[in-house]
């Protein structure tokens, strides 16, 4: 690898002011990103898919844990530098220039990729309820992913907490959830307002017998009013209160008590 100049020089060169619309916050700390490339674990000769490398901090830091990586941006800015990141790595980067969001991402991999990506926050949770909702075993290995603190503990919530909801069970029931760090809102440039974490995703074994959609409906609907008990919640989920009540799941308790199993026990009951 030829040495790389500092990614402070890189978005000088390149005039790459970051873009509130397009969530750009760059992280330069090499010793950050390279934490953050850890976390998946071994990536030597791994397929990786990068949402929005921008000016390609964590990219570098892929690429130097010996990623094949494939990276997504928007920004046409980005695409030169990005190119010069991808001499220093001859053979290991591949760059499209497009909306992640449109992207038909599973088609651009052989084998499973690891996707890790510094979100861009106005489409990562869209993303993230994407890649969580794909046809399971998922076209992908594991998630590295920041975001805001707040949806970090969103997705990791357990039952009984504030932050538990419909995006906690959609990340709880077939794979397992946890923050691998928090980030202060310092390392970003500029400094986004608030506080984030980086959150790691491993798909595991899909509980059998259970209908996405009907799990997804009965999620909707017991969230869509957490404050109400669970009978008059689920009350348009035909025969979901009777169900709950034969499972022995108290129709009187509200939706933030109800664990992921139980939630899994009772789209099972109501799957077809
Ligand atoms: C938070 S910045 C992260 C940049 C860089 N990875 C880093 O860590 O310093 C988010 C990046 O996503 C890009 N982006 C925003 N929306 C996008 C989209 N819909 N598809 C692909 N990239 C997008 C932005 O241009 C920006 O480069």
């Amino acid at each position: 690898m030829t040495s790389l100049p500092p990614l402070r020089e890189v978005i000088r060169r390149h005039g790459l002011s970051a873009s509130k619309a397009l969530g750009q916050n760059f992280l330069f700390d090499s010793q950050l990103l390279d934490r953050i490339a850890r976390v998946p674990g071994d990536l030597s000769g791994q397929e990786v898919f990068e949402v929005g490398p921008g000016p390609g901090g964590l990219t570098r830091a892929l690429l130097g844990a010996g990623a094949q990586v494939t990276a997504v941006e928007r920004d046409r800015r980005c695409i030169p530098a990005l190119a010069e990141l991808g001499d220093a790595f001859p053979g290991q980067l591949r760059v499209i220039e497009g909306d992640a969001l449109e992207v038909d991402a599973p088609a651009l991999f052989a084998g499973k990729p690891h996707i890790a990506s510094n979100l861009p926050y106005n489409v990562g949770t869209a993303l993230l309820v994407g890649w969580l909702s794909a046809d399971w075993e998922p076209w992908w290995a594991s998630l590295t992913l920041m975001f805001q603190k707040e949806v970090a503990e969103r997705i990791v919530a357990a039952p009984g907490t504030d932050h538990y909801g419909r995006l906690a069970v959609l990340a709880q029931w077939r794979s397992s959830a946890r923050i691998a760090m928090p980030v202060h809102r310092s390392a970003f440039t500029p400094p986004p307002k608030v506080m984030s974490a980086v959150v790691h995703i491993v798909p595991g074994d899909e509980p059998p017998g259970v209908q996405f959609r009907v799990l997804e409906k009965l999620t909707a609907a017991a969230f869509g009013q957490r404050r109400k008990m669970l009978r008059q919640s689920l009350k348009g989920v035909p025969g979901a209160v009777e169900t709950a009540e034969a499972l022995g799941i108290d129709p009187t308790r509200r939706a933030e008590t109800v664990s992921v199993a139980e939630f899994v026990r009772l789209a099972r009951a109501l799957s077809n």
